[in-house]
């Protein structure tokens, strides 16, 4: 069956020709085929539902080749335009196809072969695909199964990405990518620790390329999705959709590359997919948890080449940086429990106590936060202590009696022998008797493991200085001051 007529697609004010369709021309048909008009009036529901922005980008240049055995097959432009079609608006196209016709279990994207079967497809005015985006389908047709993109999280932009020193450089270098210009370094490797970012700013770069260019293939994916399709093309024998695929991307980005240390194929792969793109001017952003010296049983030609271009470290926070997320972090809980209320210094103490990474940091106020909507209590430090106990607990910082007593004696200025050592006059004995107060409070040392350290020095003795200073804090407001710089200092 042919179409006959092409459907007009009335969308907001603007009215839009349809592709001219001809159902059943690739798949053939059966009993349950689409007609012309089903075709027009899905796409029109399509334009209501998605707005026009969306319809004019993503739907109008798809083609519809039919339908067979309850299974849609629509021709892309370029894989990443099927793939964010299926992603994005897969479930609403399912829907409104269904309401037409109940026939339709499945969609399946497909790239164009060339660029007279994208015109067809295009019939608004709007230029074709790009040439590449053909190339790119020159041989088998890749289906949207050898797709391989992972998803990117909404939240993860560079709107809400704190910048501060530890991450400036890797935030600008991630600015210039992002900026689609010329590719200035190639690869940019990012490397840091654990939640610190990385995958937030891989996120945020491709975001930003596929706004300032729907069309642009950009491919972000984790080393080991790559290992994964990798493998299924490998038994699949569909090696050749594998490589057209990878090396048709404009821009690739690779998530914890770290992950294909010591797995030789997966390596060898990489590493011409690598020179494929590089050799094209093609951009490439990696990312892993270290260097890629400290990355063990990589190949060195893979290791030198990562190191060719730019290799970006992201620091580990400081508190600034911290209180900064957590601020921003606040705004976006804000929307989900607008009327928690938080005590002042709250968000000053877990951004000086949780060091450890920013995914945790995020846990703890995101707990928080339910804690204190569900209980209808203030976000205050007797709750934070209640609802965080284990966090703060495992990122409690673990300071040593010998490093508190070099710290005290630092600060009155007195030589560390003399802290251990028998003098009993004021000078030293109150010192002495801040730095067992503050190996009480800061460690986990029993009394008699204290007072070993203090020059062999009885539980008792311990004891009594113990005391002594939570008596002398109540009354004298310098020494309260002086402990509680010395616990910081010992606990940053
Ligand atoms: N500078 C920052 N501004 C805002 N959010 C941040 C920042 N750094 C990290 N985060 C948040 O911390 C969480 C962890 O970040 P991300 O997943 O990017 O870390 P990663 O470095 O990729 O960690 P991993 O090595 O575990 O993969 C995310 O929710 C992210 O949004």
């Amino acid at each position: 069956m042919r179409a006959a007529m092409r459907p007009v697609v009335q969308c907001g004010d603007a009215k839009f020709h349809g592709a001219a369709v001809e159902i059943g021309q690739s798949l053939g048909t059966d009993s349950d085929d689409m007609t012309q008009e089903q075709w027009g009036a899905l796409r029109q529901s399509l334009c209501d539902t998605l707005g026009e922005n969306n319809y004019k980008a993503w739907i109008e240049p798809l083609h519809f080749d039919g339908l067979k055995d309850g299974v849609a097959t629509f021709g892309a432009p370029t894989h990443f335009v099927g793939n964010y079609v299926s992603q994005n608006f897969g479930d609403a196209m399912l829907h409104h196809i269904n309401a037409l016709n109940g026939n339709v279990r499945r969609l399946n994207f497909r790239v164009m072969q060339d660029a007279g079967e994208m015109r067809g497809a295009n019939e608004s005015g709007r230029p074709a695909a790009p040439a590449k985006a053909a190339a790119a389908a020159q041989s088998a047709p890749a289906s949207s199964d050898l797709l391989p993109s992972g998803a990117l999280d909404q939240r993860f932009t560079f709107d809400s990405f704190v910048v501060g020193k530890p991450n400036a450089l890797a935030h600008a270098a991630a600015r210039r990518v992002a900026d689609g210009g010329e590719v200035t370094f190639n690869p940019l490797f990012l490397h840091g620790g654990v939640g610190l970012g990385k995958t937030h700013l891989m996120h945020a770069i491709a975001w930003e390329l596929r706004t300032r260019n729907p069309h642009l293939n950009v491919l972000y994916l984790s080393a080991e999705q790559f290992m994964y399709r990798f493998v299924q093309a490998l038994r699949d024998r569909r090696m050749m959709d594998f490589k057209s695929i990878f090396r048709s991307v404009d821009v690739l980005m690779v998530d914890d590359v770290q992950f294909i240390s010591g797995k030789d194929s997966t390596q060898e792969e990489f590493f011409h997919t690598f020179n494929a793109l590089v050799d094209q001017n093609k951009q490439i952003v990696i990312s892993a948890d270290r260097a890629p010296d400290a990355i063990k049983d990589l190949e060195n030609r893979i290791r030198s080449r990562l190191q060719s271009g730019l290799v970006v470290d992201l620091h580990p926070t400081d508190y600034e940086l911290r209180l900064g997320i957590l601020q921003t972090k606040v705004e976006q809980q804000r929307q989900h429990y607008p009327d928690v209320e938080i005590a002042d210094g709250v968000l000053e103490f877990l951004a000086h106590r949780i060091s450890s990474n920013v995914r945790v940091l995020e846990g703890a106020l995101t707990r928080l936060f339910a804690f204190a909507s569900l209980i209808g209590r203030k976000m205050d430090m007797d709750l934070t202590h209640e609802c965080l106990t284990d966090v703060l607990r495992a990122n409690e910082r673990k300071v040593s009696v010998e490093e508190i007593q070099r710290k005290v004696a630092e600060h009155y200025n007195i030589r560390l022998s003399d802290m251990i050592g028998p003098r009993r006059t004021r000078t030293f004995a109150r010192p002495r008797q801040v730095a067992m107060f503050l190996s009480k409070k800061l460690t986990q040392r029993s009394l008699p493991e204290i007072g070993r350290r203090f020059g062999g020095r009885d539980h008792t003795t311990v004891m009594h200085g113990v005391k002594r200073i939570e008596e002398l804090v109540r009354e004298d407001g310098q020494l309260a001051e002086d402990i509680e710089l010395l616990r910081r200092a010992l606990e940053a």
